[in-house]
């Protein structure tokens, strides 16, 4: 490229992952824009790990994975958890379990409530649309339920998405669980993308069906243009921190600051500046895009003065909120292999999504009002917890629209996911609220998801377990599993009596909980006094030419999984950076 060697770009993306990858293909588009992409890891197009299209990552732990992990968590007996993060082009969707569902249209209705005017089902929808290239079922596929709706979808985006070859939800396993969920009152969803993920139905993953290999965003958007002259990957090349300016013209007024440059280390170990003549993009995800902008001086005061870094702009919110799901799993099976658990994950992608009249019935009530009188309470647990950083009366305002959108709304509030080996479930919305921050070493970031800080979740937990219980000891589903697998072996019954206790069920969450691994939030679009970092057009506050594009700018968790929404935000950035420079046209105005 002509690039090379050159230290200025008009747009410089700092990390090379899901959101990355969109941003260097659209921005790119126009060739007379120069765009750099920095990542740290290197291109993995054929390598079988990233290719496979097994849920449960042969490149986990190795030099393509990050592998970060969690401090003590202090609810869960101290336990320190692993953390995958994708470390190459494409990043996490390189590794992750490609399923692709969307967030419902009642939560991001609700994101004006947090200062996000303009967002809406209907306004993203385009973008997840634009993004999206659904493969169409084939009539076996189609026979065995995969269905969709097709007003819903887009059929010529870059992310390919379909459903298994092997599809068989309508014979086996899936017909079974599917008669278990229906005689409890959950009903058949025949599309969980269409704004609605409730009930139980099938997830279509992020795939080529034809190729059989996985799709990730490096595949996706960043392949098919990395020819382009004016755009110029650095791979293996890590940022280390953003160059901010505010010096002014002799005896003018006091400048805002600008992001200015990157100060990257490139493969040789050498130091180099990059420099921006437009805008600084960080998508270097939830877990890394917070330290990058504490290791420019952009925080919480009192985080940056522990890291010896002198504070630039004031933006407490910084890595103050993260919210992750958390799964517990009941085992049935334990003879499974990579290989098993990849053909189940293809052949039965049952999805059930339950609200919380399904989960208290007729406890739901009383339950409820439980919750509304918790959560003041909950609201300081949540600021103290950030020291601060978001205030009682915003945590209090946040958790008020989840307990809307939970009980009033009914939307999802725990998933559940099958395979050979039983089945796994979790909490869609949590309300616990954990943190990220920069370490003195950058590439180890402090990740705390502060699991089961509060006892909603607990409980919404003990609740969804139970429905799981219910269903994998159902006739049906036994039958389907077949006599090998016809005792619970974990938690099991001696361990967690049929009639356990609350306090008996925490315990066992305590020993066996795992991380979903669908952080957000650590730089979320929100209001700036209610802890946002980032506005509607994704721009960092009180700083120029530096936005951010990537899973921390969701403001709080989301039903479904978050690639699907990581690449219509992504998309829609795009198109406002475009029409900030006077390209791309005049943008949507939000
Ligand atoms: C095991 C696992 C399974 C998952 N399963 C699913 C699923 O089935 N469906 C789903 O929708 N979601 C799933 N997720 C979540 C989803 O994959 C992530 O939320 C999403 O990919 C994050 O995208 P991102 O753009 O925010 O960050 P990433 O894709 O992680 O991109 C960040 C990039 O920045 C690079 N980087 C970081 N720091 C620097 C630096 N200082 N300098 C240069 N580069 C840097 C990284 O190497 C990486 O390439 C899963 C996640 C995991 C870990």
């Amino acid at each position: 490229s002509p690039l090379i060697g050159s230290v200025q770009y008009d747009y410089i993306i700092v990390g090379g992952g899901t959101a990355g990858c969109v941003l260097a293909n659209r921005l790119s588009a126009d060739p007379s824009i120069s765009v750099a992409l920095i990542e740290a890891g290197p291109t993995v197009f054929n390598d079988s790990r990233v290719l496979s299209i097994s849920p449960s990552g042969p490149a986990w732990g190795t030099e393509l994975d990050w592998n970060y992990t969690t401090i003590p968590q202090i609810h869960v007996n101290n336990a320190v958890l692993t953390y995958h993060a994708g470390r190459d082009i494409g990043g996490t969707s390189t590794i992750n379990g490609m399923v692709y569902l969307r967030p419902t249209a009642e939560e991001l209705d609700s994101w004006p409530v947090l200062g996000n005017h303009g967002y809406s089902w209907d306004s993203l929808l385009p973008y997840f649309k634009k993004s999206e290239h659904l493969q169409l079922p084939t009539e076996p596929r189609s026979l065995s339920e995969a269905s969709y709706e097709a007003a819903f979808h887009g059929f010529a985006g870059p992310v390919k998405v379909g459903w298994g070859n092997d599809l068989d939800p309508a014979a086996g396993f899936g017909q079974a669980l599917n008669t278990s969920f229906q005689a409890l009152g959950v009903g058949w969803n025949v599309d969980p993308n269409s704004g609605n993920t409730t009930g139980i139905g099938l997830f279509p993953i992020e795939k080529d069906t034809v190729l059989q290999i996985r799709q990730d965003s490096a595949r996706s958007y960043y392949l098919p243009v990395m020819d382009r002259p004016n755009l110029h990957a650095f791979t293996n090349t890590t940022a280390l921190n953003i160059d901010l300016d505010n010096s002014k013209a002799h005896h003018g007024p006091k400048r805002p600051f600008r992001a200015k440059a990157v100060n990257v280390s490139l493969p040789s170990g050498k130091k180099q500046t990059l420099y921006s003549k437009q805008e600084i993009i960080l998508s270097a995800g939830t877990y890394r895009t917070p330290g990058l902008l504490e290791q420019s001086g952009i925080g919480n005061p009192s985080v940056l003065r522990n890291l010896s870094i002198t504070p630039k702009v004031i933006l407490p919110g910084v890595g103050a909120h993260v919210q992750d799901q958390w799964l517990v799993g009941i085992i049935y099976n334990t003879n499974i292999t990579i290989d098993s658990v990849t053909a189940g994950y293809n052949s039965n992608p049952v999805t059930v999504a339950l609200t919380a009249a399904d989960l208290f019935g007729d406890d739901l009530e009383a339950t409820a009002a439980q919750l509304y009188r918790d959560i003041p309470s909950y609201a300081r647990t949540l600021s103290e917890a950030s020291n601060g950083a978001i205030s009682v009366q915003a945590q209090e305002q946040i958790l008020r629209l989840r307990a809307r959108l939970i009980l009033k709304d009914n939307v999802g509030t725990g998933s559940c996911s099958f395979g050979n080996y039983g089945g796994n479930c979790w909490v869609t919305l949590p309300l616990s609220t954990g943190n990220v921050h920069s370490s003195s070493d950058p590439s180890n970031p402090r990740i705390n998801p502060n699991f089961m800080q509060l006892p909603w979740d607990i409980l919404v937990t003990q609740r969804l377990i139970s429905t799981l219980r219910k269903v994998l000891s159902s006739p049906p589903v036994q039958l389907a599993l077949g006599p090998s697998a016809n005792v619970e072996l974990s938690p099991g019954l001696a361990n967690v009596p049929l009639n356990a206790t609350l306090s008996q069920w925490t315990s066992f969450f305590q020993a066996a909980l795992a991380p979903v691994w669908h952080a957000v939030g650590s730089a979320g679009m929100r209001r700036r006094d209610w802890g946002g970092v980032v506005d509607t057009k994704f721009r960092v506050y009180g700083v120029q030419g530096l936005r951010i594009v990537d899973a921390s700018v969701i403001p709080v968790e989301v039903n479904g999984n978050p690639t699907s929404l990581i690449y219509a935000l992504a998309e829609k950035a795009a198109e406002d950076i475009l029409a900030d420079c006077g390209r791309g046209g005049k943008g949507k105005g939000w």
